[in-house]
């Protein structure tokens, strides 16, 4: 029997419960051993209780459905955050305690990912018996005051809906805040007092989250490791990106964290790796025996790389601007993807080997040249009697700004495997729909037999296999069919894997896998230094170029397809965009 009590804060009495444990296959592929939902059965009641008093108010899944679950938030006269303190479970004898803090919890990153990630973590029960989550940033809260914000963006899955109120109550309990300066010592220090006094002197394991601007990563990086690092467990640190906007500034980056953390402690984020459809690239290709001896130049044509927004750097401008889509999403997101999409074989699944993999295919690549890249920058549009503002209407954003919303990019991998095929890569903000998407186009069948039933177009009998990422996650192929009847007509179909019509339960957002994977110490979904120097070293040529000749951006209305250059690369390089085809 393990034991719940109050915290150490509180006088209330002892609850014991049942210590039953669930396995549970984590992303790794290890099991592990995770305590029961029914440990929290007898202190349910109380929390409950807590929140008969609250109304509710309607809450949506990451799904977009409608919850009706209850919010700490909405507390009215309830909430007097000195009322009550909060109730944490005492640790068991000898347990380990995991304290994650989110510096920036403040911020619309933690608001909107982060803690809504934690929760879901929680939910599931993949997260330790004993943890609690501590958020830090400079704006005076309470830690009533922060639960009332976290629990704004809490859902629950739409299959998972059963003690979803509870289960929000006790994990807000877990919740707390501590304010301070990113560069004070002091405040750091008393932040560790806080952690020390939840974990109880137990062995502590602590992961830090660094939601912030990257101009303050390093400040943050000095005062926890020198004054909130655990003295008996581990300490990791998950950093957000940007890591540097070239090569140089991420080598100073890269050096500044060193001199207070390891290789191994520093988790650089790259959120696309976190998508179910990124994490199922290499399971598709090594995993069944039809793809794998398909996967190079002899039988793929071109590689399509593609993601769109629907809408534009509204609210982020101030950001976007010095960074721009080919920092913003390129040089990490896409070239991740292209990156797993290419590697050889790993020795094994091991984040090392994966790495090593991923390394070794950014070295083999040519650096972008100006001329394979097309940039666009998106202009303020009406439409159906509705306007839509222009990049530089936003006041953030110099009303000069030759800054791309967009880009599209042929990229080229010297290796025996795909010398002279075109990856090709476009990424685009304020586009006519929100996309991301991998598109593998495959040769055209050697002396076709049905060649006429296709007419003079080949592309059109080109057989492409593509993964999309979001929204509706989806695999499918794009085959040739003969049209049942006694004629002898051919149309191109799909094998297509829905994944609502195949797995109908909602998918996991990224920043869950990620953050399970930090705690576990699964490094293989993050980015090592080398594939960051390798991954900056292909873009950092063209970035200087491109801001040195001040290279005019095409405009294209928001809403719109992007501009027409990017078909014009694209055919340069004999390729037709597979999204733009018609029949996508
Ligand atoms: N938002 C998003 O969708 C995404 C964000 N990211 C990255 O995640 C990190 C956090 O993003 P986001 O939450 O949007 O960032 P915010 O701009 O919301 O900043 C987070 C917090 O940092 C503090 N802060 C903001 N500006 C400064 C400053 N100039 N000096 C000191 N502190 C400051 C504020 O807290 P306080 O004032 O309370 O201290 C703020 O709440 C960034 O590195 C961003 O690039 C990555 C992918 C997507
Ligand atoms: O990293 C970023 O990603 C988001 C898009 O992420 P998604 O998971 O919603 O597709 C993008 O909007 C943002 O500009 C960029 O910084």
């Amino acid at each position: 029997m393990a034991k719940l009590l109050s915290n150490s804060c509180s006088q209330s009495s002892s609850v014991t419960f049942s210590s039953l444990h669930n396995e549970k296959l984590c992303s790794s592929g290890k099991l592990k051993v995770i305590p029961s939902v029914s440990h929290f059965s007898k202190w349910a009641p109380k929390i409950s209780a807590r929140i008969q008093l609250r109304s509710h108010f309607e809450l949506k899944s990451s799904n977009g459905y409608p919850l009706n679950a209850v919010s700490l938030q909405d507390e009215g006269s309830d909430a007097n955050p000195q009322a009550e303190e909060p109730h944490f479970p005492e640790l068991g004898e000898g347990d380990s305690t995991l304290s994650i803090t989110v510096v920036g919890a403040s911020g619309d990153l933690a608001k909107k990912k982060i803690f809504p990630a934690l929760f879901a973590l929680y939910y599931e029960d993949w997260l330790p018996e004993n943890f609690v989550v501590c958020g830090y940033s400079r704006t005076k809260m309470n830690d009533e005051e922060l639960r009332n914000m976290i629990s704004r963006t809490l859902t629950c899955r739409i299959d998972k809906r059963e003690n979803c109120e509870d289960k929000m109550a006790q994990f807000l309990q877990r919740c707390f805040y501590h304010s301070g300066q990113y560069n004070s010592e002091e405040h750091f220090l008393e932040l560790d007092s806080k952690l020390k006094e939840k974990e109880g002197g137990r062995l502590s394991n602590r992961l830090f989250y660094l939601s912030i601007p990257p101009n303050i990563f390093v400040d943050v990086v000095r005062c926890a490791s020198t004054k909130a690092s655990s003295t008996s467990g581990w300490t990791r640190v998950i950093v957000e990106k940007p890591f540097g906007r070239d090569s140089e500034s991420s080598n100073e980056l890269t050096r500044s964290l060193k001199q207070y953390l390891t290789e191994d402690q520093i988790f650089r984020i790259d959120h696309y790796l976190g998508k179910e459809l990124v994490e199922n690239l290499s399971v598709l290709r090594f995993s069944n025996l039809v793809f794998e001896p398909l996967w190079s130049r002899n039988y793929i044509r071109n590689v399509q790389l593609i993601f769109s927004e629907d809408f534009g750097t509204e609210g982020r401008g101030g950001y976007f601007d010095n960074y721009g889509i080919i920092r913003d999403i390129m040089q990490n997101h896409l070239l991740q993807i292209l990156a797993l999409f290419a590697m050889e074989t790993p020795v094994s699944l091991d984040a090392e080997d994966i790495r090593n993999e991923k390394v070794k295919v950014l070295r083999s690549m040519r650096p972008l040249q100006l001329e394979d890249v097309n940039v666009g920058q998106y202009k303020g549009h009406s439409k159906g009697g509705k306007s839509y503002p222009g990049y530089t209407d936003d006041p953030t954003v110099p009303k000069n700004s030759i800054t791309p919303t967009f880009a599209a990019a042929a990229l080229f991998i010297n290796n025996a495997r795909w010398d002279g095929v075109p990856f090709l890569m476009k990424a685009g903000k304020a586009l006519h729909t929100r996309r991301a998407e991998i598109r593998v186009q495959f040769r055209h069948v050697p002396g076709n037999l049905y060649k006429r039933n296709f007419g003079t177009d080949l592309d059109k009998a080109t057989n492409e296999l593509v993964l999309r990422v979001q929204p509706d996650e989806a695999i499918y192929l794009k085959i040739n069919n003969k049209v049942p009847g006694l004629g002898m007509r051919l149309d191109r179909s799909d094998l297509n894997l829905l994944y609502k019509a195949r797995y109908p339960r909602e998918i996991p957002d990224a920043y869950e896998r990620l953050l399970l994977d930090a705690v576990e110490g699964e490094r293989r979904l993050f980015i090592r230094s080398d594939e960051l120097d390798a991954a900056w070293a292909l873009f950092t040529p063209l970035l200087k170029e491109l801001e040195e000749k001040k290279i005019a951006p095409e405009l294209y209305p928001y809403g719109s397809r992007g501009p027409v250059g990017a078909h014009y690369l694209a055919a340069k390089h004999n390729v037709r965009w597979g999204d733009l085809a018609g029949d996508e």
